[in-house]
């Protein structure tokens, strides 16, 4: 899905309405419609209805809503912000066309009984070109302190759709956010996604061919991506078909995480991986993993990474370690590999400490930083959008593919272009989770996959397998190994 700014959308929005394929009074039924809708199918009419409108475009889609609402014999309450700005056209329109009288309302000055409370917020959408100040800001402070079920209609109050809030920067925290048509790309990083919730995108009707025809470098991982690009598995194959991955890694106290990366690349459809790790790993790597096949680098830590066979993929750094021997063993595999390569771990903590290495990373292989070890890659940043955009220019500078894990992962190109992803879930916010990518992506490459689409689809694998964990296992007690066994949930969707 393409991610558009504010702007875009827009602009969008005014293209249908210039080329009178809708107006913008139908857009605003058709958004008001839209939630309503969704609303319906979770909540009942047992629940009080308080609806926070703004004298924007947002506002207009709360009054058209409320009416909606109060159409079906909802409880319904608007309350409007008191202040001299005027209404806009359209929501004029759902003002008056509102059968019910509304509350005006200033500061604080307005009471909601929190039991059976559904709040929704349509205060501000993407017109805010300023954070909140005065009465906004404190109706605002006041709704984030109910308890109550609370929902904001395309973008919470104060959040702005292409830039991240400041630190005590007032914004209303909702715990669903119903989005117009598009993902908005704050909802996309932390320090915005905090006030978002969960994130429904619903669709208004704009028409599609503008959005085609909308520029953009940020896009979401869809499943229809996957869907796409997945190769079937031809009948008359074998094992020869599906590539040879060489997992690297694994040192004395961490032969666990290479473990986690070769079941990895071995649930994928990988056709031969091979793990190269220390000597004393051996046992271990061959009970767990008896379908991979060992070879020794060292005795407790990595010395000597021959690899013996030919046409690999590697995949290193998962409990690699940073002893010295180790470190000059990988500087002599990065010298003399060509073919892209995943890079993960301590090959990375490796390289932070030597960055002349990154000139030495073949194109197009994949870094797999968590935040932290990017910012001892590349250098500090102020915010996670700040980060993506460092990690744009990076991922161009050496024509790598950078990926930085987190609460959405971000993907960025050697071509420039980003790709977020929104599977997964905080039960993989522990140790193992990344091992189990590297595996999952070093796998895909080996199977042919381009490096864009490897780690793309990778990550979203990653991410869905998560899910499924979670379904299986609950957040606490899902581990790395409960990711790989889900796997194979993925793949059977997939082939369903
Ligand atoms: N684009 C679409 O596809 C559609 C969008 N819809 C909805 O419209 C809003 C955007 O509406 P807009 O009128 O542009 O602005 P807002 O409602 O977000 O309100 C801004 C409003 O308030 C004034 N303002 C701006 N900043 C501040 C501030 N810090 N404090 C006080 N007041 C402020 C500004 O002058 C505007 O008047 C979008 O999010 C959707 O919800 C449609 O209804 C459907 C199509
Ligand atoms: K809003």
């Amino acid at each position: 899905m393409k991610i558009l700014t504010s702007t875009q959308i827009k602009e969008c929005a005014n293209q249908s309405i210039q080329s009178e394929i809708t107006t913008s009074l139908e857009l605003m039924e058709s958004s008001a419609l839209a939630c309503f809708e969704w609303l319906k199918s979770r909540y009942s009419n047992e629940h009080n209805y308080y609806i926070f409108c703004g004298k924007g475009n947002n506002g207009g889609d709360g009054l058209a809503l409320a009416r909606l609402l109060y159409n079906e014999n909802f409880n319904v309450e608007a309350f409007i912000i008191q202040s001299s700005a005027d209404f806009s056209e359209d929501t004029q329109i759902n003002f008056d066309k509102f059968p019910k009288s509304v509350y005006f309302i200033e500061g604080d000055d307005f009471e909601v009984t929190e039991e059976k409370a559904i709040i929704i917020d349509a205060l501000f959408g993407t017109g805010l070109n300023k954070k909140l100040k005065g009465e906004a800001e404190k109706i605002v402070s006041k709704l984030n302190e109910i308890n109550a079920i609370k929902i904001s209609i395309d973008i919470p109050s104060g959040l702005f759709a292409d830039s991240l809030p400041e630190e005590n920067q007032i914004v209303f925290r909702a715990d669903e956010t119903l989005t117009f048509e598009f993902y908005k790309r704050s909802f996309l990083h932390l320090e915005a996604a905090q006030y978002a919730g969960k994130i429904h995108v619903l669709d208004i009707g704009l028409d599609k061919n503008l959005i085609e025809n909308e520029k953009t470098d940020n896009y979401l991982i869809e499943y229809s991506h996957f869907e796409k690009n997945y190769k079937r598995r031809n009948p008359f194959s074998n094992k020869g078909n599906f590539g040879k991955a060489i997992i690297i890694g694994g040192s004395y106290g961490k032969i666990g995480s290479i473990t986690l990366s070769t079941l990895s690349a071995l649930r994928v459809g990988t056709g031969l991986v091979f793990t190269g790790a220390p000597e004393y790993g051996s046992l271990v790597l061959q009970t767990i993993a008896p379908e991979a096949m060992f070879f020794s680098c060292g005795d407790k830590y990595i010395e000597d990474i021959q690899i013996p066979f030919e046409n690999y993929t590697i995949g290193i750094g998962p409990g690699l370690g940073t002893e010295a021997t180790t470190k000059m063993a990988f500087e002599k595999m990065l010298e003399n590999e060509n073919n892209p390569m995943v890079l993960d771990a301590d090959a990375l903590n490796i390289i932070s400490e030597n960055k002349d290495l990154l000139n030495l990373i073949p194109k197009y292989s994949i870094i797999t930083p968590h935040p932290k070890e990017f910012e001892r890659l590349f250098g500090k940043t102020n915010s996670t959008l700040e980060q993506c955009e460092l990690a744009r220019k990076k991922a161009k500078e050496y024509e790598i593919v950078i990926v930085i894990k987190g609460h959405n992962t971000a993907i960025l190109l050697p071509e420039g272009t980003c790709y977020y992803n929104a599977t997964g879930n905080a039960g993989m916010a522990k140790g193992g989770s990344g091992d189990v990518l590297t595996g999952i992506i070093t796998g895909l490459l080996a199977q042919g996959y381009d490096s864009k689409l490897a780690t793309i689809l990778g990550v979203y694998i990653h991410g869905k397998a998560g899910d499924y964990a979670y379904e299986k296992f609950s957040q606490e007690s899902m581990t790395a190994q409960g990711i790989i066994q889900c796997l194979s949930d993925v793949f059977l969707e997939l082939n369903k």
